[in-house]
Formats: structure tokens, C-alpha cells, sequence
């Protein structure tokens, strides 16, 4: 990926960063990276996950999702990690097979899935690290009985990726699924380039070789200096605005095959950097439909975020048919990839006028290559902004809570947390 902070400059924005203060910066930025390359060889929890291009086998994948290879639909089951990073990479390429990601428990959104899916030509790809996670089972409990109703053998379409151990683990082991296996020392939302992402890629008939690559690339520009490394400059430009008042990040992609994307990062982001009171809030965005909607408030309202444009150099195009509506003729003679182009960089022409910080990251094109560059791009760069705040990236100690909540709430034990619910206070305006 590249990245131009040009207009995340003090000289051009507010809150802005000067050159001189970057320059202080990349001192911080060349000891984080000591930590990050030892980290990565010694294959520490967290800093492993920026070792996947290396680690991750295509091959060991296409062996798991051959049985279901010729899937027409594919039925992913997992949440958070385990659904946005494959989400990303299916919902940015094209494929003939039809994807679904089960990764919430609303029953009406769940149902309708289940009676439009083919389910005798789907295949079940259910993915949990803990294999414990209750919505991911609970809605692997209701696909199973789905099939199992429209009398389809579920155990002969069904791959299951998670931990050594665990229920999941021995589902697997108890009906002899194609299974892989979460790697250690991965978090969930750095392991869209294990099999946890890259499953559902397979069975799309993606290149797994290409996006491997693009991210072993990526690697490379891992340097001690924020300058010369992308990734570096990305992550440590963001930093260095949410210690000036841009506490809100939002990131806006121009294209609809990258809108998923922003939700893999708003994760990355969140659960990494949200701790000891600290962390950037990730705002999905996409262009141009934002333009309509939260430009506004972009330009115009409080001074405390920053945008994050991210953008393909080149797509496939259409010409604008010609008009004779005499105030749209200009239209006539453009092409919707034209539009799209003028319109991003207007827009982001739009906030350095009103000296709002915008960062610029760009790929070349939607591709498997340029997507696994962009994936591991985010992650070296959250990894290093990280390491600038000082916060225990790879841990997410906070969700805890509400999943203690959930499970005494529904009778799965003796959980304070759940008492505290019922402890809500109340002022209720009823219509
Ligand atoms: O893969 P699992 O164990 O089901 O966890 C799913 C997601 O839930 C979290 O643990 C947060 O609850 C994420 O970090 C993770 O990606």
C-alpha cells in the first residue's frame, strides 16, 4: 500500500503534525520496530500475527475446502475476527460462489439467510479460535439443524477452523470434518491472512498464493522509519494526530468491494488501541455515498478526527451516456470511474481547505495482491501505533464483561455481572 500524509501536516491541517515532530516521532518509531522485528522472531503472542505471509500454508487450505470446493453458496459462522477479515477478502473479490457471514443473532436476519440459501449445494464454514463464542455457536446449533431438516448431510459440507481445543475441536474430531487449525499467537483480528480468512477465499476459487505475496511485500517495507514504510507512516501519523485532538478516525474507502474493509479496521483498531483509557474511535465511511451524508460533519464539525481515504489507482469503468440536459452535459463526455475520481479528490481537496487532517492510502487495484498488502499494511501499522501508545495491543480484556453478563442473564452460572443488569437505572419516556 501507499500512503501520503501530506495533508495530515500541521502546515496544511489542525489538528496537524509537524515535520519536526514526525522527525522526533521516528526515534519512537525505529525502537517500536526493534520490538516489532524481535518480536516477530521470536513468534510472540500478538507479534506472530505479522508473520503469516511466511507461516500460512495455501496448500493445507485448498486440502481442507476441497470436499466443498464446487460449493454454489458458502455459509460462514464465526464473529468478529473470525467473520470480518475472510468477510473483507470475499466481499472485495469477485467469485460465482455466493457468500453469507453469519456473524450476529438476529433471528429474523438469520432465518432469512437459511430459507433463500441452496443449502444442499452450501457449504458450512464455522470458525472459532475458543470455540466457544456463544453466538457463533448458536448459530452453527440452528445451521446444523437447518440442514439436518432439509435432509442434507451438514458433516460433509462443513470445514471447521479453531483452536487445539475446545467444542469445536471436538465436533471436528467427533465427525471427522476437514478442520484447520487457528494459529497460536494470533488475536482473531490479525488472522485474515491464516485459514481463519483465507477459507472462504479458497472455496471462492481465490488466488491465496497472490494475497500471501502482496502481504509478504508488504513485510518488506517494515523499516525503522516512518518515512520509508508505509505502514509505519500510517500508523504513526494517526498517533501523532489523536495526541493533537483527532480521537475519531474515519476511514472511507472509494470503492464498494472495500466497504467491508472498513469494518475489519474498525475491529483492528477498536479492540487493539482501546485500552488504560487511550485508542482512535474507527468511523465507517465510504465514498462517494459519505459525501451525502457525513461530509458535513467532517468538514464542518468538531475539530477531533481525521479521514482515512482508501483508494484503488485503477478499476474497471463505464462511460457516462451522453445527455442533452444542458447542465449534466459535462456528464456526458465522463465515465463513472472519471466521476468517482474527481469526486475523491475533491473531497479531499474539500477538507485540506478547511484544514481538517486527511491521510491518503492507496493500492494499485482491488486484487488478491493488493489486498493482502492492504490487510497487512493496517496490521503492521496498528501493531506500531500500539507500540506508540503502550497499550497491550494483542489483548481485549474489556469484552469479557458483557459475555459473563450474557451467559448469567441466560442461566449459564452465577455471574455478578448479570445481577448488575438488573440494577439499571431508569428514566423511561415511554410515547
Ligand atoms: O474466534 P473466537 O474465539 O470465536 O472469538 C471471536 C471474536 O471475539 C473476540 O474474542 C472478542 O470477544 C474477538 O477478539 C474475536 O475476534
Amino acid at each position: 500500500m501507499h500512503v501520503d500524509i501530506g495533508n495530515a501536516l500541521a502546515s496544511v491541517a489542525s489538528p496537524g503534525v509537524s515535520r519536526e515532530s514526525l522527525e522526533r516521532l521516528d526515534d519512537q518509531v525505529a525502537d517500536a520496530h526493534e520490538r516489532i522485528e524481535r518480536g516477530m522472531a521470536n513468534a510472540d503472542h500478538g507479534y506472530e500475527s505479522l508473520n503469516l505471509p511466511q507461516r500460512t500454508d495455501p496448500d493445507e487450505i485448498r486440502a481442507a475446502v476441497e470436499p466443498v470446493a464446487d460449493a454454489e453458496a458458502l455459509l460462514t459462522v464465526g464473529i468478529g475476527g473470525s467473520s470480518l477479515g475472510a468477510a473483507t477478502i470475499a466481499n472485495a473479490l469477485d467469485s460465482d460462489t455466493e457468500t453469507v457471514f453469519l456473524d450476529n443473532v438476529d433471528p429474523e436476519w438469520v432465518t432469512a439467510h437459511l430459507d433463500r440459501l441452496p443449502l444442499e449445494n452450501t457449504a458450512i464454514n464455522v470458525v472459532s479460535r475458543s470455540g466457544t463464542t456463544a453466538e457463533t455457536l448458536a448459530n452453527f446449533l440452528i445451521v446444523r439443524e437447518a440442514f439436518e431438516s432439509a435432509g442434507v448431510d451438514w458433516t460433509e459440507r462443513t470445514i471447521v477452523t479453531t483452536g487445539e481445543s475446545g467444542p469445536l475441536r471436538d465436533l471436528a474430531t467427533r465427525h471427522d470434518l476437514p478442520s484447520l487449525k487457528v494459529p497460536d499467537g494470533v488475536p482473531g483480528r490479525f488472522s485474515a491472512l491464516s485459514a481463519v480468512g483465507l477459507v472462504a477465499a479458497a472455496v471462492c476459487g481465490h488466488d491465496l498464493e497472490a494475497l500471501l505475496e502482496g502481504a509478504a511485500a508488504e513485510a518488506e517495507t517494515l523499516t525503522g522509519s516512518l518515512f520509508e514504510c508505509p505502514a509505519y507512516a500510517y500508523g504513526a501519523t494517526t498517533y501523532a494526530l489523536d495526541q493533537r485532538g483527532a480521537g475519531t478516525n474515519a476511514v472511507m474507502p472509494y470503492a464498494e468491494s472495500l466497504e467491508t474493509s472498513a469494518e475489519w479496521f474498525a475491529q483492528l483498531w477498536a479492540e487493539s488501541l482501546g485500552k488504560d483509557d487511550l485508542g482512535q474511535t474507527p468511523a465507517r465511511a465510504l465514498g462517494v455515498t459519505d459525501q451525502h451524508s457525513q461530509l458535513q460533519l467532517y468538514r464542518a464539525g468538531p475539530r477531533d478526527k481525521l479521514v482515512t481515504f482508501v483508494t484503488p489507482r485503477e478499476g474497471p469503468d463505464r462511460p457516462i451516456p451522453e445527455t442533452d440536459v444542458e447542465d449534466l452535459a459535462y456528464l456526458g463526455d465522463a465515465t463513472l470511474g472519471e466521476l468517482l475520481d474527481a469526486e475523491f479528490e475533491a473531497t479531499e481537496a474539500s477538507l485540506a481547505a478547511a484544514r481538517r487532517p486527511n491521510v491518503r492510502v492507496e493500492i494499485e487495484r482491488v486484487d488478491e495482491y493488493e489486498l493482502g498488502g492492504l490487510l497487512y499494511g493496517m496490521e503492521a501499522a496498528c501493531v506500531l501505533a500500539g507500540e506508540l501508545y503502550g497499550v497491550n495491543t494483542f489483548e481485549q480484556p474489556a469484552v469479557e464483561w458483557a459475555k459473563k453478563a450474557t451467559r448469567g442473564l441466560l442461566g449459564g452460572g452465577e455471574f455478578e455481572e448479570a445481577e448488575a443488569v438488573a440494577e439499571k437505572t431508569e428514566l423511561r419516556v415511554e410515547r
